[in-house]
């Protein structure tokens, strides 16, 4: 069994996490229940920072939000001097109203609308990762409307193809995301935006895919950020002062995945944005970096209960618990792969072989295929690791499930940050005009 942070098994024989016995949190808050060991946060977030300071290279690490977007993660980033990144208004408002700081917040995404925008601008965020020449041109009418200038960075698309699922590797030419290197378009897209009066070009940005073990990907993407400054320096005067190489730094889900420690990726894009530009006498431009999986995914686990189960001899045996993919659709999704324990009787050994089904009416709601457990019964806790990234992030009201609730827990201590979903949030939003509330039809 993997432990992740400062979860462990108590003397009863139960997992414990940040001081808390899964057990009584879910009989105070109730399952599904999603459980964020907040050191395990910290320690992510000052892994990244700390990495960074010795290196004696200006830097930002920014939270990609997009990986669990609450008032309370974004409050602890702030707490940890970390920027923000957001991908929609909803993120962007998230943030806000957790009172993080506009100017270290950078506004992400492929179609940020003008509402989206006006939003940013009025908020005064420190940096637009411009994606497209649409949006080029839309920010810069909409910050003059305001009489503003902006800073902005260009997403680039450097070509880079990272080991990772083809849904989620984005740094490869044929991609929805960034101005194309190959063919032009970053070029175009910097004369462009030079030539912009309401905007601040700081330089590019790249993200080449997530759940990354490789540094070479991120040596590679470095090197043609690189190579692209010094093109636009020599052919344009123009210089780069931020390169932002995104986020994708992998984790551990189960024993096939060997992530790489923090401090190793960021002395490797340390290294190669100082080894590129030094050659090149090209000032040095401050790294940003933008993780979300590598900062909240460990730290999260998905606490359920057991309720059916159904045997077929000789073939396998489900054992449903009272969620699923609409609280992790990540297996139904990519095939993902989860680690778990019976949580109220971990210290158990293994008896069985069992399959986790979820509870929606799918038959791919499927949480985890063949894992060793004690002997299920229902009413048994189970607990599933790693589930902190794009979970609570990607939850759906499939089936009209409430989502679960999310606390942190940290010493001993329990706090809800997000309450329970509750029967009557399902149908807040739905309306029942005046025609349909009309008698039965008459035949
Ligand atoms: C632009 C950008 N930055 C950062 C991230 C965060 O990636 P990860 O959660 O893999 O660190 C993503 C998502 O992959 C992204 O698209
Ligand atoms: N949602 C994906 C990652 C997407 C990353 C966002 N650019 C996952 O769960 O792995």
């Amino acid at each position: 069994m993997h432990l992740h942070g400062t979860s462990k098994i108590n003397a009863e024989g139960r997992l414990e996490i940040g001081g808390c016995d899964v057990q009584l949190l879910a009989a105070e808050f109730g399952t599904p229940l999603y459980i964020v060991d907040e050191a395990l946060v910290r320690q992510r977030m000052r892994e990244y920072m700390d990495a960074f300071r010795a290196t004696g290279i200006p830097f930002q690490v920014a939270y990609a939000s997009k990986a669990f977007c609450t008032m309370a993660i974004c409050a602890v980033a702030e707490q940890e001097g970390l920027s923000l990144d957001v991908v929609s208004g909803g993120e962007l408002h998230t943030a806000l109203k957790a009172g993080f700081p506009a100017k270290r917040i950078h506004f992400h995404g492929n179609n940020k609308t003008p509402d989206e925008i006006a939003l940013a601008l009025d908020a005064n965020i420190g940096c637009f990762v411009v994606d497209n020449f649409v949006e080029l041109d839309l920010l810069d009418a909409l910050a003059g409307e305001r009489g503003k200038r902006v800073n902005i960075l260009l997403r680039i698309t450097p070509g880079v193809e990272a080991h990772t699922h083809e849904y989620i590797s984005t740094g490869q030419q044929d991609s929805k995301f960034g101005f194309n290197l190959a063919g032009g378009a970053a070029f175009e897209a910097v004369k462009r935006a030079a030539a912009k009066p309401h905007l601040e070009l700081l330089g590019i940005h790249s993200h080449i895919g997530s759940q990354i073990f490789e540094v070479e990907g991120f040596r590679l993407a470095a090197a043609k950020a690189a190579e692209f400054a010094i093109q636009v320096r020599d052919e344009l005067g123009i210089l780069f002062r931020v390169i932002n190489l995104g986020g994708g730094f992998g984790i551990r889900y189960t024993a096939e995945d060997k992530p790489l420690p923090a401090a190793t990726y960021v002395q490797a894009i340390a290294d190669a944005v100082r080894t590129n530009f030094t050659a090149a006498q090209y000032p040095l431009p401050e790294i940003w970096i933008e993780p979300g999986r590598s900062i909240i995914g460990d730290a999260g686990t998905t606490l359920y209960t057991v309720g059916t189960t159904k045997d077929i001899p000789g073939v396998r045996k489900y054992v449903a618990v009272d969620g699923g993919m609409t609280d992790n659709p990540r297996p139904a999704l990519y095939g993902s792969k989860y680690e778990a324990v019976l949580a109220n009787r971990a210290n158990e050994p293994a008896t069985e072989t069992v399959s986790i089904a979820g509870k929606c009416c799918e038959s791919g709601d499927m949480l985890i295929w063949d894992i060793e457990l004690p002997a299920v019964k229902p009413g048994d806790l189970l607990a599933v690791f790693c589930t902190g990234a794009y979970n609570y992030a990607m939850s759906s009201n499939y089936n009209r499930i409430p989502r679960p609730a999310v606390v942190f827990v940290k010493d001993g201590q329990a706090s809800l940050v997000v309450r329970r979903e509750t029967y009557e949030d399902i149908v807040g939003n739905d309306l029942l005009p005046e025609r349909l509330k009309a008698a039965p039809a008459a035949n």
